[in-house]
């Protein structure tokens, strides 16, 4: 069996992400938060599509004073049908629609009415306080490119560039099967018990990288059980199946044996990284992907952000993350052979950037150093020096 490189595991999992991809859906933007943008946003239309005042106030034409047309301003589309005429002024609200003739909006507070005239207190300049049409966006200029997740600021933008759906990726549906007869999830574990790190927090993570969890099983250890929970309704309803621990090859780990029982394929059997060696990922029959995930705490929540992140980016569309660069705060001897991924801090540089420094408490069994990091630091087999550029990861979740 022959490891697979870190880089080669993310990109055959993004790979095959894109193979299980389907087809776009159309969802109001009510309904749009925390979906994949699957098409480039444009406006419907120039933004804002007509003239406003910026004010409350008058739109004024030429010099003052001026004879007012309305002193109130009223509904803002009541400018409408009017056209001022030199030295001739009406009441406007913020947003009012700038009537024909406008070459300015006097503020209110920098007005007074005297003898029925409107006067201003100062010069204006051509054009104040006046929103052309097309200043923020021209009609089909782009707004948000496909692969964003949809957020708050996108959807309002959506909104009033005039549309009332957007296209979507299809969400991929994950089933998830927790392994171990000694994991329990719930109070304190007995001596040879472990609890339950991953249930609780796995559904969250797979909604974080843009998929959903529809299914969920946990079973004991043994063949049949691990082929019942891979092979069962709901897992073959499921995009792709999660399953946590029995990776290893103790006969005590099921997972490798119960997808060869099911007919699938190992297309990264384990990966030249730490933690996380024992990760896997198979093709399932019935275009299904199944993502085998360390027991190990840390090593499982590292094979999440190698292989179930570029999984999903690829099913929904989007690259794989990208790996960003950052001053290393330590020293990391060469590993040959092996990319290390670390939980890591920021610390704030005293003159310079700042730093990443790896944090505490990051055995493969721990979970405490990834409680407190920021970041994932991906150190190569050279190593990485305190002071020189390091490859990182944002946490994906
Ligand atoms: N002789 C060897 N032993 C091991 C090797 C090796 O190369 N040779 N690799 C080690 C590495 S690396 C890892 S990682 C683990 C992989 O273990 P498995 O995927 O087979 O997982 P399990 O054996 O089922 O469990 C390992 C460990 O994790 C605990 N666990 C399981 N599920 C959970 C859970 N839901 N929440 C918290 N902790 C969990 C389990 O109790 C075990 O302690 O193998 C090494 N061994
Ligand atoms: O994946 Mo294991 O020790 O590398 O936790």
């Amino acid at each position: 069996m022959k490891d697979h490189s870190w880089d080669g595991a993310r990109t055959d999992a993004h790979r095959l992400g894109t193979r299980i991809a389907a087809a776009p859906q159309t969802v109001p933007l009510h309904l749009a938060a925390g979906r994949i943008l699957a098409a480039d946003l444009v406006t419907a239309y120039p933004m804002p599509h007509c003239a406003t005042s910026a004010m409350d106030g008058y739109a004024v034409n030429g010099p003052g004073p001026w004879q007012l047309l309305r002193a109130q301003a009223g509904n803002p589309g009541a400018g409408e049908n009017l056209v001022l005429a030199p030295s001739e002024a009406t009441a406007v609200v913020t947003g009012s629609l700038v009537p024909e003739g406008t070459t300015a909006i006097l503020r209110v507070e920098h007005s007074r009415l005297e003898g029925g005239l409107l006067h201003g207190d100062r010069q204006l300049r051509l054009g104040a306080d006046i929103r052309p049409a097309g200043t923020e966006a021209a009609k089909g200029e782009l707004l948000a490119r496909a692969g964003m997740t949809l957020r708050a600021g996108v959807i309002a933008t959506a909104a009033v560039s005039g549309h009332d759906e957007l296209l979507v990726a299809a969400t991929p549906s994950v089933h998830l099967v927790f392994t171990g007869d000694e994991v329990i999830a719930v109070g304190h574990p007995a001596p040879g018990q472990v609890r339950d790190g991953f249930s609780p927090v796995l559904p969250q993570v797979v909604a974080a990288l843009g998929g959903t969890v529809g299914s969920a099983v946990r079973i004991g250890d043994s063949l049949e059980a691990t082929v019942a929970a891979i092979d069962s309704a709901s897992a073959r309803a499921a995009n792709i199946i999660v399953t946590t621990g029995g990776t290893g090859f103790s006969d005590r780990d099921f997972v490798r044996a119960a997808v060869r029982e099911v007919g699938g394929t190992e297309v990264v059997p384990s990966i030249a990284m730490r933690p996380g060696h024992p990760s896997m990922l198979s093709r399932l029959p019935g275009n299904r992907l199944l993502v085998a995930l360390p027991g190990n705490p840390l090593a499982a929540l590292m094979a999440v952000a190698t292989l179930l992140d570029p999984m999903l980016r690829g099913a929904t569309g989007r690259e794989p993350a990208r790996l960003r660069t950052a001053i290393c705060a330590a020293d990391f001897a060469p590993l040959p052979g092996r990319t290390r991924l670390v939980p890591a801090r920021w610390i704030p540089g005293s003159a310079g950037p700042d730093a990443l420094a790896p944090a505490e408490h990051v055995s493969p069994a721990m979970l405490r150093g990834l409680a407190a990091a920021d970041a994932i630091l991906v150190v190569g087999p050279d190593g990485a020096s305190a002071g020189a550029p390091v490859s990182y990861l944002r946490l994906p979740w």
